[in-house]
């Protein structure tokens, strides 16, 4: 487990995080999401020990990163995909840091064929695309063999097969024990890739949880109710649901802020026929906008 208790970390006068307190669990993939300046990358660096937090702590299995008695083998992060000597080949630098760091030999070509590198293995880095670059930079997080992952935007200049391949990967450390920590502004990908979720704005912590409490919950679903006299399921709810939103549709009435089976009782107790009663989740998206809306540091056009 990754502890980030009361962090902030300060850039001079800039607050980058801002007393952050938040865990990251064993064994899932957790999703770190955020707008462009709120802090993740900063707290990510902090994990790692490349940055002092100004106040609070990061602890992987509850101690300091620095304080690991196998930190390599233990956590493996890509945090900066263009960080290669541009003259090596990606072999050479896959050797390089296996040297550096006592990791076997062998790894070498396995981490090549797992990142899907190994055609590429003798080509010099200065000569890689973006994706290239990631898969590399991700090929280095993994050469240590370890339990942690810390992926700083790690699909960033991924093609669509490339995007895939980070979730297949991430998903597949997550399945056989090992914990995730990846960052992203793209929701719908931490969607389709993540179980646990930390939002953050400005800094701060806004949510986190497990995902399917960020789209399930009452406050982020609607109802659609339909049935042959829409007038009078309309005036049913309205008489016993006084409080609840609706939203008129053609031939089904939209309801927010209540739970179907509810609806479902209410007009079977007034007696009225219905042939339809769904509940719709927000997407991931929308709520990552109504929670993360008050703390975008950019907005287009230009407004801060
Ligand atoms: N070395 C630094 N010196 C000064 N300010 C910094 C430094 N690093 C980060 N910041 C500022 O701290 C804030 C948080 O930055 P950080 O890179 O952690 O955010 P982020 O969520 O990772 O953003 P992005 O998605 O754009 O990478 C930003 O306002 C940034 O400008």
């Amino acid at each position: 487990m990754i502890t980030i208790e009361n962090l902030t970390k300060k850039y001079g006068k800039k607050t980058a995080t801002d007393h952050l307190s938040f865990t990251v669990p064993s064994g899932q993939v957790t999703g770190f999401l955020g707008p462009n300046g709120s802090g993740k990358s900063t707290t990510m660096r902090c994990i790692v020990g490349l940055d002092r937090p100004t106040e609070g702590q990061a602890l992987i299995q509850g101690v300091p990163y620095g304080q690991l008695r196998s930190p390599l083998t233990t956590v493996g992060a890509l945090l900066d995909a263009k960080a290669f000597h541009p003259a090596r080949t990606a072999r050479q630098h896959l050797a390089t840091v296996a040297d550096t760091h006592g990791f076997p030999k062998s790894r070498i070509d396995e981490i090549l064929n797992l990142t899907g590198l190994t055609d590429v293995a003798g080509k010099k880095v200065k000569g890689f695309s973006l994706g290239m670059g990631q898969r590399l930079g991700i090929a280095t997080a993994m050469l240590g063999n370890p339990e942690y992952l810390l992926l700083d935007e790690p699909v960033n200049g991924l093609d669509p097969d490339g995007v895939r391949w980070v979730r297949d990967l991430v998903k597949n450390h997550a399945r056989i024990g090992g914990t995730v920590l990846i960052s992203s502004h793209l929701m719908s990908e931490m969607a389709m890739t993540a179980t646990n979720l930390v939002v953050i704005g400005g800094g701060r912590l806004i949510a986190s949880g497990p995902i399917k409490q960020f789209t399930e919950s009452v406050g982020h679903s609607t109802v659609r109710v339909a049935g042959p006299d829409l007038a009078a399921i309309g005036e049913t709810l309205a008489q016993m649901m006084p409080t609840l939103e609706r939203v008129d549709g053609r031939d089904t009435l939209v309801i927010q802020g209540a739970q179907a089976s509810d609806i479902g009782h209410a007009l079977h107790v007034a007696g009225l026929e219905i042939h339809e009663l769904s509940t719709t989740h927000s997407s991931l998206e929308d709520v990552f906008m109504e929670l993360t809306g008050s703390s975008v540091e950019f907005r287009s056009g230009g407004n801060r």
